[in-house]
């Protein structure tokens, strides 16, 4: 008798894993038939909207420069898209960073455009933001493939880059220069897919959604601190929220090395060069060097060139192992939809389709990061094959958003 419901529930494991396997496999093909570069564009809210959004939920068409000009994204949210929307669609992503890939997202836009509110939204459970949903939906994930026999560690660090320059955002202190990076090769990339990190940046473990909601603070504290000092640094600077996951599964001697990064872009807006003087203009040349280095990387990745800059601004060496071929990227590109920013919106959907237009090139190419003992970063089907036994990840639809912003 005992025998008997002894391998019964053997039997049972061996169905929840072969279904887990196969919904695993199933959720990386479809991710990488959509393409492992995205484009979302979103929409702001605005009483008298010079954007005319199509009924396919995928495109946008404004009257600008003489004609009227249309574009077409992966998705295109309208104003009345809400944050659990908007997250919903994001969170096959989120997911592929716990299967061990390298994941990006980005909000890129011009100032005011609703990027921040879109990264990390604001107070109450129906405003929040990416960044809190995210990492709630992680630490819940996380929870339930211990049931698995994973074990999981999450280590996040809050980083800007402001004007070419590394930024600590969870440093103690206060002042001008708290947590300034000054080391020039901060950026280290783990060997054969193994995790990076920014030498000298804080790292903190998260284990808990409290723990995580004092760190969002710490660093919106850090930027808001800026703001106030320096002029609204904030909208002239990235930011970067890097979550560097470990899953290990003791039974197959298996490791999984996946990484998040949530990146809230500088404003896209071109100032006037002739009247930005000083440091207006020095940061002026470091957000157009940087954001134009993003789009040479994107260029160089759509044409397959034998060589991608990488290593031409901060922001792309950092988000390298994500913009290559073996991460999965996303950018959000949010628009202000009034009348006097059209210039502005029409060179960010204009930066957006250059983007858009990397996705059939570059698609296919995403690896997982696992490592075997004695067998290093298989190749992506086998890995899939072989380690996907043993979770059964899935969001709990109770699961609070409460305390996870600010
Ligand atoms: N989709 C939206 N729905 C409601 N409010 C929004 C939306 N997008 C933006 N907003 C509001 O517009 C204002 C500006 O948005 P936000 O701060 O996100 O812009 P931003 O692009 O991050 O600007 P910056 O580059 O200066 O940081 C905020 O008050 C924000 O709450």
């Amino acid at each position: 008798m005992l025998g008997r419901l002894i391998r019964r529930v053997a039997n049972l494991e061996a169905a929840i894993a072969e279904s887990t396997a196969q919904r695993r496999e199933l959720h990386n093909q479809l991710v990488e038939l959509r393409g492992n570069i995205r484009v979302f564009s979103r929409v702001k809210p605005h009483p008298a909207s010079a954007l005319t959004l199509g009924g396919d939920g995928a495109s946008v068409r404004l009257f600008a420069e003489g004609k009227d000009q249309g574009f077409t994204f992966d998705r295109v949210f309208g104003p009345q898209s809400t944050q659990a929307e908007v997250f919903q669609e994001v969170s096959e992503l989120v997911q592929s960073a716990l299967d061990g890939f390298k994941v990006c997202l980005f909000s890129y836009g011009q100032t005011g455009a609703g990027k921040t509110h879109t990264m990390q939204g604001s107070k109450g459970p129906d405003a929040q933001g990416i960044i809190p949903r995210a990492i709630l939906k992680i630490l819940d994930e996380v929870e339930r493939l211990k049931e698995q026999g994973w074990v999981y560690e999450l280590e996040a660090s809050f980083i800007e880059v402001y004007n070419e320059t590394f930024k600590d955002l969870l440093a103690d202190g206060k002042g001008r220069d708290a947590g300034k990076i000054t080391d020039q090769n901060a950026v280290k990339h783990g060997v054969a897919g193994g995790h990076t990190q920014v030498a000298g940046a804080t790292t903190v473990r998260i284990t808990t959604t409290d723990a995580a909601a004092a760190l969002v603070r710490k660093a919106a504290q850090a930027r808001a601190c800026e703001a106030t000092a320096m002029n609204a640094v904030s909208s002239r600077s990235h930011s970067v929220f890097m979550l560097n996951i470990t899953g290990r599964h003791a039974a197959s001697a298996t490791t999984l090395r996946g990484a998040l990064n949530l990146v809230d872009l500088a404003g896209s807006e071109r100032l006037n060069r002739s009247q930005a003087e000083g440091q207006r203009q020095k940061e002026a040349c470091s957000i157009n060097k940087s954001l134009s280095s993003l789009g040479d990387v994107f260029a160089a990745l759509a044409s397959k060139s034998a060589h991608v800059p990488y290593r031409n601004s901060k922001l792309t060496h950092l988000l390298q192992p994500c913009l290559g071929g073996s991460g999965k990227t996303l950018m959000f590109v949010n628009v202000n939809p009034e009348a006097p920013s059209l210039q502005e919106t029409l060179c960010s959907l204009r930066f957006a389709a250059k983007v858009n237009s990397c996705e059939t090139a570059a698609r296919g190419g995403a690896k997982r990061h696992v490592e075997r003992a004695g067998c290093e970063a298989p190749s992506s089907s086998a890995a899939t094959a072989q380690v996907t036994l043993h979770s059964i990840p899935s969001l709990s639809k109770h699961a609070s958003l409460a305390g996870l912003y600010m």
